[in-house]
């Protein structure tokens, strides 16, 4: 089996501060690409870097802050940009097909498996899918403006051996290592938990989006899809090949699960919650530890307008959030029956409702 490896490519290595793109650093991944496949592996590509490489050609002195102009530029250099690879690919005898995607398109369970079978059928043929956030349509609310996110989402969705995050640092330090020179390399993390959060600052340049937090973001989606992840720099020969191999310079996330479903991967990071149900400890348990479904009487509230069918955040006894389900309720009938044990939850609802609240197979842990 060929190793798939998703490589993420973010803008602060593509351009510097004044826009354009930097060709001779399009030149070397396409270099450290084509070595991946001689290696054995099959890799797909998420690159940023359409509005850096578009914003200078438009006539903007630097990138800009408003969302029409960062479109305007994104369209000039999304183009800019798909040249730039099909040309340095070329010579290495690869070829590129560009797939744009935006969150809204992994709402559509038909968008996206459409979205799977092109990437398929490409992969088969030997062609280099690269991937970006179709900019142009994606409006604020919806946007994944960084594509670390992306980048994830798309690991999960072709069950990646590793997701590979390039960016201008070489791994995740204790502190941003720009504003604090004390900081401390990591090399391996298990488990991302709030400590590692804390570490982890905006972007660095001014042409980066995210910074080490969305790639945190990203890391954690990933590696609970099964996918482990790196996070770090490649700048010379071989450097990429090390990083698919679980070397390299960065840090590396690592993941005991296996590979999550489209279903609750769009249940976790993509729905939108109508509302929130607070649980008690021993509910909490129920659906964190040993895999139950939610039942009314462990609901001590509920907040929000939602109807059955809707998706929904359940929060701990200390606001903390737990997961996300489908909810079997309207707000109005969960009120009235959150706290009363399953007999007289039916009697209440005159025995027409099915009694769990958020069935297990439509419900997933974030914690
Ligand atoms: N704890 C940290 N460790 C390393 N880098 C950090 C940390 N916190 C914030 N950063 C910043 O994150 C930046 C990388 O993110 P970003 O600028 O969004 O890059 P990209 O365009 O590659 O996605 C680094 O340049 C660095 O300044
Ligand atoms: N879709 C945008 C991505 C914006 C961006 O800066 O992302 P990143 O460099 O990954 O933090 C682009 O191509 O310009």
């Amino acid at each position: 089996m060929l190793k798939r490896i998703v490589v993420k490519i973010g803008s602060s290595s593509l351009t510097g501060s004044q826009g354009g793109l930097n060709h001779d650093a399009i030149a070397y991944f396409a270099r450290e690409l084509a070595e991946l496949y001689k290696q054995g592996c099959q890799p797909l590509l998420v690159t940023s870097g359409a509005v850096a490489a578009g914003f200078s050609a438009i006539g903007y002195a630097q990138r800009p802050k408003k969302l029409h102009e960062k479109q305007a530029s994104a369209a000039v250099g999304q183009a800019l940009l798909m040249r730039a690879y099909q040309e340095a690919l070329a010579e290495y005898g690869h070829v590129a097909a560009q797939i744009l995607l935006t969150r809204t398109d992994f709402h559509s369970r038909k968008r996206i498996g459409s979205a799977v079978m092109t990437i398929e059928e490409l992969l088969e043929r030997g062609i280099l899918p690269i991937f970006n956030e179709n900019d142009t349509v994606s409006v604020d609310e919806l946007k994944f403006g960084d594509n670390d996110t992306l980048s994830a989402l798309v690991a999960n969705l072709v069950k990646a051996d590793r997701l590979v995050i390039l960016t201008d640092m070489d791994g995740l330090y204790s502190a941003d290592p720009r504003q604090d020179p004390q900081a401390v390399k990591y090399t391996v993390i298990d488990e991302i938990d709030d400590d590692i959060y804390r570490m982890a600052g905006g972007a660095g340049s001014s042409v980066g989006t995210g910074g080490m937090r969305s790639k945190l973001d990203a890391a954690r989606i990933a590696t609970r899809g099964g996918v482990p992840v790196f996070v770090g720099r490649a700048k010379e020969a071989g450097d990429l090949q090390a990083a698919a191999e679980g070397g390299g310079k960065g840090t590396h996330f690592t993941t005991t699960l296996s590979s999550m479903s489209v279903k609750k991967q769009w249940l976790g990071y993509l729905s939108r919650p109508f509302g929130a149900l607070i649980v008690d400890a021993g509910a909490q348990r129920a659906l964190t530890e040993n895999g139950r479904s939610l039942l009314p009487v462990g609901i001590t509230s509920v907040e929000g307008q939602f109807h059955a069918g809707d998706v929904v955040e359940v929060r701990g006894p200390h606001g903390d959030i737990v997961g996300r389900g489908v909810v079997n309720y309207d707000m109005e009938d969960l009120q009235r029956v959150c706290g009363l044990p399953g007999p007289r939850v039916l009697e209440t609802l005159n025995g027409l409702h099915r009694l769990e609240a958020i069935h297990r197979d439509e419900w997933i842990s974030l914690r």
